[in-house]
């Protein structure tokens, strides 16, 4: 199986080297030139992913379409781009393994579902989990989900993917694994909130807990099934994300908790923090589902320039409920 990675970002690179194990052939678009010219070259991604070396078997590429001869793709652009980069290749029955973790703006589509908007004859896998890159391109343990409709399909990209120290977990939850991955960038920003603010461990350990009920609630509002979302693709990702400064969204949340704007930390990043984009788009889609969450309507609430202890004075104010509300 000749697998192709689209998208030259930290994710996009790892995954490349993940696939790459044991030999195999790499092909790997990326948007920046100087990405396609690091990798070609010196066989590290310096703009991206600096100080890790790759093998010579991964490729770059500056011509998407050079990508339609792959026997797989692993779709690793920013979930805001998914849409257009899936749209100027020729991909037809080819298997996407969908890897970006966020909810189109406008649409409020999954990434799964704007691929199937883009690519109607291409079946598609979800990957999602605890994954920081650079640990992953480290080659230290990871585990994640990987889900599949077609669960023949999946297995066999479980199985070549996997690695010794790369655990794939098959499910069949598309949409579960899809809703963690979007939702926890949203919470870890809250929870960077806390640390930015000195709010001390108790809100960060409450906030992770009562995040984690209002990702289950969306989810299964909109078909997810519980054990997807206690797994590694849900609760698993948003402990991770959520306690840790190598997390871009956790530490946009820091910085917010300092007080600083939220344009002025989003200026000039060349990198992505997916919750800024999915925030307001999880507000909209949750109040169109009739699910409360509290705790992402106050991270759209901070992106959006309010005050920080207003925000938190407003949370605690609420009215009290019940565990499991
Ligand atoms: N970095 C990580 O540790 C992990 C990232 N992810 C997910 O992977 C996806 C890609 O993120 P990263 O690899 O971290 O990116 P990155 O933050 O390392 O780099 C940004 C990427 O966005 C791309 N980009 C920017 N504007 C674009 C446009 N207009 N069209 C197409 N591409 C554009 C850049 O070319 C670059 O590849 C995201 O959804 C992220 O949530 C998932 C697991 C781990
Ligand atoms: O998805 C990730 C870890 O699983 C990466 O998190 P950030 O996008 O917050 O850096």
């Amino acid at each position: 199986m000749k697998i192709g990675v689209i998208g030259g970002g930290a994710w996009g690179t790892a995954l490349a080297q993940v696939a790459a194990r044991g030999g195999r052939e790499i092909l790997l678009w990326a948007r920046e030139d100087e990405v396609v010219a690091s990798i070609n070259a010196d066989h590290v991604n310096t703009m991206f992913l600096s100080a890790i070396p790759l093998p010579e078997t991964i490729r770059a590429t500056g011509d998407i379409g050079e990508l339609a001869g792959c026997d797989a793709l692993l779709v690793v652009a920013p979930a805001q781009h998914v849409r257009s980069v899936l749209g100027a290749i020729r991909i037809g029955t080819m298997p996407l393994v969908l890897c970006a973790k966020g909810i189109e703006a406008g649409t409020r589509l999954l990434v799964g579902e704007v691929a199937r908007a883009v690519q109607p004859d291409a079946p598609i896998a979800v990957l999602s989990g605890p994954t920081f890159a650079h640990e992953v391109a480290a080659g230290q343990p990871t585990a994640v989900t990987l889900a599949c409709e077609d669960e023949a399909l999946g297995a066999r990209l479980a199985a070549r993917l996997a690695g010794p120290a790369f655990r794939t977990y098959a499910s069949s939850d598309v949409v579960g694994a899809e809703i963690g991955g979007a939702v926890k960038n949203v919470l870890a920003i809250a929870c960077g909130v806390v640390e930015g603010a000195g709010l001390g461990q108790n809100a960060h350990a409450a906030l992770i807990a009562r995040g984690f009920a209002e990702m289950t609630r969306f989810g299964l509002a909109r078909g997810a099934r519980s054990e997807t979302l206690a797994g590694l693709s849900g609760l698993g990702d948003l402990v991770l994300t959520c306690s840790s400064t190598s997390s871009r969204n956790f530490s946009l949340g820091v910085g917010l908790g300092q007080g600083r704007a939220a344009a002025e930390l989003m200026a000039d990043r060349r990198t992505v923090a997916e919750g800024a984009f999915t925030a307001p788009v999880l507000r909209e889609a949750a109040r169109e589902a009739g699910v409360a969450m509290p705790v992402s309507e106050a991270v759209c609430a901070l992106l959006e320039g309010a005050n920080v202890t207003e925000v938190v004075g407003a949370l605690l104010a609420r009215p009290l409920t019940r565990e499991g509300v």
